[in-house]
């Protein structure tokens, strides 16, 4: 199977990089933001005619929750305009689509787990944008899935788990960390491998799902497993705030409902603390 990946250098492409050498069914083709703009419809097209993919795996996003607030139109070009390029292509070219979401999707006010069926209703441009971009896939094709995840962290890129480390590093290193906001940490290696299993497993249940790792935490906690888990928790000073100041506002719950995709597609799903603990020993 000839697979497309865009965003090929972001956290999630670098983690389907690690995680394909256990596919060897699959024939991986790795565009970077730089081999392949994705807001450039005329060079998506070119890619998509030459390439005679069955399946596409959209990794490029805008990211920066932060900057988005600013930065609305650039967001929205690439999480939402040209998602729906992408899709175009896909659908023209009879190639599959697995796209990523997030949990900022939803307000943060329902006090249970979302799942697929729950309103949807962004606080921030990030999530606005992205949710565009859900809803562009959905009116240009069938056959796609859409994966909304949460709080992705990994040994790649920009993440909370590196920022924490990096930090960490500084000298007398004190972190206020925010017990404001309920999710779930998501190991990007957990999600690429979920990712690589459903094109394996070839099944047609299309539609939108969640997957994050099981369980729930506050960012706080998050970033006390990581500091313990290194073996490091006497070298910060660690301080449970509730005064983290951001310029965009964040969903105070945005812990995800799995039940669909572990019984429509069959996944297994790891505890976040275990799967961290794992990454962490393997690094
Ligand atoms: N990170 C997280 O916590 C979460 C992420 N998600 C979603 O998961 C997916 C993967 O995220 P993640 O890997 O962490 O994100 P990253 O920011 O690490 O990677 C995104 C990649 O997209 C690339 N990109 C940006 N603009 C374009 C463009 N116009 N054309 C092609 N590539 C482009 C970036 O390249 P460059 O650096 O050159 O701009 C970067 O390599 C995204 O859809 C994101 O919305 C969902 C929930 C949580
Ligand atoms: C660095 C730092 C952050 N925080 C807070 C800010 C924020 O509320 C929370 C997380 O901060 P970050 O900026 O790392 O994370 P954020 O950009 O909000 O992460 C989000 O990214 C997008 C792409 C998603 O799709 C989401 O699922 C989610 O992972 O922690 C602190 O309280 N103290 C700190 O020192």
């Amino acid at each position: 199977m000839k697979i497309l990946i865009t965003g090929a250098n972001g956290q999630l492409g670098q983690c389907i990089k690690k995680q394909s050498t256990a596919f060897s069914s699959l024939e991986m083709h790795y565009f970077s933001s730089v081999q392949l703009d994705i807001t450039k419809a005329e060079d998506v097209n070119k890619v998509f005619a030459q390439g005679n993919y069955d399946w596409c795996i959209n990794c490029a996003a805008y990211t920066n929750v932060e900057k988005a607030e600013s930065d609305k139109e650039k967001a929205f070009s690439v999480n939402a305009e040209a998602a729906k390029h992408l899709a175009q292509a896909c659908s023209k070219n009879k190639v599959k689509l697995i796209h990523i979401s997030t949990d900022y999707v939803f307000n943060g006010k329902k006090d249970s787990t979302y799942t697929e069926e729950d309103e949807v209703n962004p606080i921030n441009v990030y999530g606005a944008s992205k949710l565009k971009g859900e809803q562009y896939i959905q009116q240009e094709l069938k056959e796609f899935f859409i994966l909304r995840t949460s709080w992705l962290y990994s040994e790649f890129g920009h993440n909370f788990f590196n920022t924490m480390l990096r930090k960490s590093t500084e000298k007398d290193c004190v972190l206020k960390i925010t017990t404001e906001q309920k999710g779930t940490p998501t190991n990007a290696n957990d999600l690429a491998l979920a990712v690589l299993q459903i094109i394996t497993n070839n099944n047609s249940a299309y539609g939108i799902y969640h997957y994050s790792n099981e369980g729930k935490a506050t960012w706080y906690d998050f970033a006390k497993a990581i500091f313990n888990n290194a073996d490091k928790l006497n070298q910060v000073d660690l301080i449970a705030s509730n005064e983290y100041k951001t310029i965009a506002e964040r969903p105070v719950n945005s812990v995800l409902a799995k039940e669909k995709i572990k019984n429509k597609l069959g996944l297994k799903i790891a505890e976040w603390d275990k799967s961290l603990s794992d990454l962490q020993k393997s690094l």
